[in-house]
C-alpha cells in the first residue's frame, strides 16, 4: 500500500512553499506529487520546483468536489505506470476539504492501493484571526481532520500572537500535533512520520459537518461544490506589464479577493518570469525562471468570494500594459497658457 500525505490549508497559507521545501530535502523514496489548483489556469504546478519524482497537475476545479473523479483516475494511472512512486504527496487546493480528498482513497480502485498516512494542515498564523467569517467553516474542516497542524509564517507574527493562535487551536483540535514554522520548513521525518493510526473514514464523521461522505457511496457527495462558494478569474496578457503599477493594483485588491498569484511578463525584466503572490494583504514578488524559448506571457489567477465582479480589476490590469509613465501631477487645462503669460510678465519686468 502506497502511503499518501495530504497537504491542506487555506489559500496562501504556504502549501506550495512547504512542498518545495520537502522536495529539496534529501529523500530516498520516489515521491509522486499531485498539485491541485482551483483556478482556471494552472499556476501551482509550475510553482513546484526540484521534483525528483513526478508532478501531476490537476487544475480547473477542486479535487474534493468538482474534479474528484479526475484525482482517482490520475492516481490510478500513476500507480499503474512502469515506475510507480513509492509515496504520494497531494497538495489540495486552498479551498478544499481534506476529508473529501482522503475519502477518494477508500473507494473504488484506490481502496487497495493506497493508505492515507498523514493529513497536514497549514495555517497562515499572521492572518488567522482575520479569517472572514464565511470561511471559518472551511478552516474548521481543514483543522478537524489534521494529524499535523503547521503554524506557518511565524516570522510575520509576534510571539504573543503565535501563542494565542497555538492555544486556541490546541484547545479546539487536541488530537493534532502542532508545529510552528517559517517558509514551510517542516522536517521530512515529521511529515512522513506515521501517525498513531492512518486516516479512517470514521474520522470524516465529525460534528462540524453532519452530512458526511460515506465510504460506500462515493457519489453521495453532499457538500456544496466550491465553484458555488468561490469565484475564480484569470488574466493573461502577452504585452509586458509595468511592475510598479501592477504592484499598486495588487496592493489595493478588494477584501473579497482572497488570493492572487501567477507569473508576470514585466517591462523592466523582460527576460525572466516575475512570480507574484497576494495572500491576505501581503504582496510578494520574486524573480523566477528565464522565459527561455517560451513566449513571455503574464498569467495571473484570482480567487474571490462568489459573485465578485472582476471588471474593474481587468481594466486596471490592462492599464498596466501601457508604456506611458505614470505622472502624479496632471496639469490642469489652460496651465500652459497661464505659464506662458507668467513667463512673459517675468521677462518684461527683469
Ligand atoms: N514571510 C513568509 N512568507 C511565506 C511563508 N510561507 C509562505 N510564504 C509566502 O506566502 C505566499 C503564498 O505561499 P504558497 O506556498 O504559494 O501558498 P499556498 O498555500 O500554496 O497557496 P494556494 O495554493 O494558492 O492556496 C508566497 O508568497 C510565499 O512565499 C512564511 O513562513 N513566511
Amino acid at each position: 500500500m502506497i502511503p499518501v500525505t495530504i497537504l491542506s490549508g487555506f489559500l496562501g497559507s504556504g502549501k506550495t512553499t512547504l512542498l518545495n521545501h520537502l522536495l529539496k530535502q534529501p529523500h530516498e523514496e520516489r515521491i509522486g506529487v499531485l498539485v491541485n489548483d482551483f483556478g482556471s489556469i494552472d499556476i501551482d504546478g509550475d510553482l513546484v520546483v526540484g521534483v525528483t519524482g513526478e508532478t501531476l497537475k490537476l487544475s480547473g476545479g477542486c479535487i474534493c468536489c468538482t474534479i474528484r473523479d479526475d484525482l482517482e483516475q490520475v492516481v490510478f494511472d500513476l500507480l499503474s505506470s512502469e515506475d510507480p512512486p513509492q509515496r504520494l504527496v497531494i497538495e489540495a487546493s486552498g479551498v478544499s476539504d481534506p476529508t473529501s480528498v482522503a475519502m477518494t482513497f477508500f473507494v473504488g480502485r484506490l481502496k487497495n492501493l493506497c493508505r492515507v498516512e498523514t493529513l497536514v494542515t497549514l495555517i497562515d498564523s499572521e492572518t488567522f484571526f482575520q479569517t472572514p467569517v464565511n470561511l471559518t467553516h472551511l478552516l474548521e474542516r481543514q483543522l478537524y481532520v489534521a494529524d499535523l497542524i503547521v503554524l506557518n509564517k511565524s516570522d510575520l507574527c509576534p510571539s504573543e500572537k503565535l501563542d494565542a493562535v497555538s492555544t486556541l487551536i490546541r484547545s479546539e483540535f487536541p488530537r493534532a500535533r502542532i508545529i510552528r514554522t517559517r517558509h514551510g520548513e517542516v522536517p521530512l521525518e515529521l511529515l512522513f512520520e506515521r501517525s498513531e493510526s492512518d486516516f479512517s473514514p470514521e474520522q470524516a464523521q465529525d460534528p462540524i459537518e453532519s452530512h458526511v461522505h460515506t465510504v460506500h457511496d462515493h457519489h453521495h457527495h453532499h457538500h456544496t461544490p466550491h465553484t458555488l462558494i468561490f469565484e475564480t478569474w484569470s488574466f493573461t496578457c502577452d504585452h509586458p506589464l509595468d511592475r510598479e503599477r501592477l504592484f499598486d493594483v495588487l496592493s489595493r485588491l478588494s477584501s473579497q479577493v482572497y488570493r492572487a498569484k501567477g507569473f508576470v511578463h514585466a517591462q523592466d525584466v523582460p527576460s525572466r518570469e516575475i512570480v507574484f503572490h497576494v495572500a491576505g494583504k501581503r504582496v510578494n514578488q520574486s524573480i523566477g525562471n528565464p522565459w527561455g524559448a517560451r513566449a513571455p506571457q503574464t498569467r495571473l489567477v484570482f480567487i474571490a468570494e462568489k459573485g465578485h465582479c472582476f471588471d474593474e480589476l481587468k481594466d486596471q490590469l490592462q492599464e498596466c500594459t501601457s508604456l506611458k509613465k505614470r505622472t502624479t501631477f496632471e496639469k490642469p487645462a489652460g496651465a500652459d497658457a497661464w505659464l506662458e503669460r507668467f513667463a512673459s510678465r517675468v521677462r518684461a519686468r527683469y
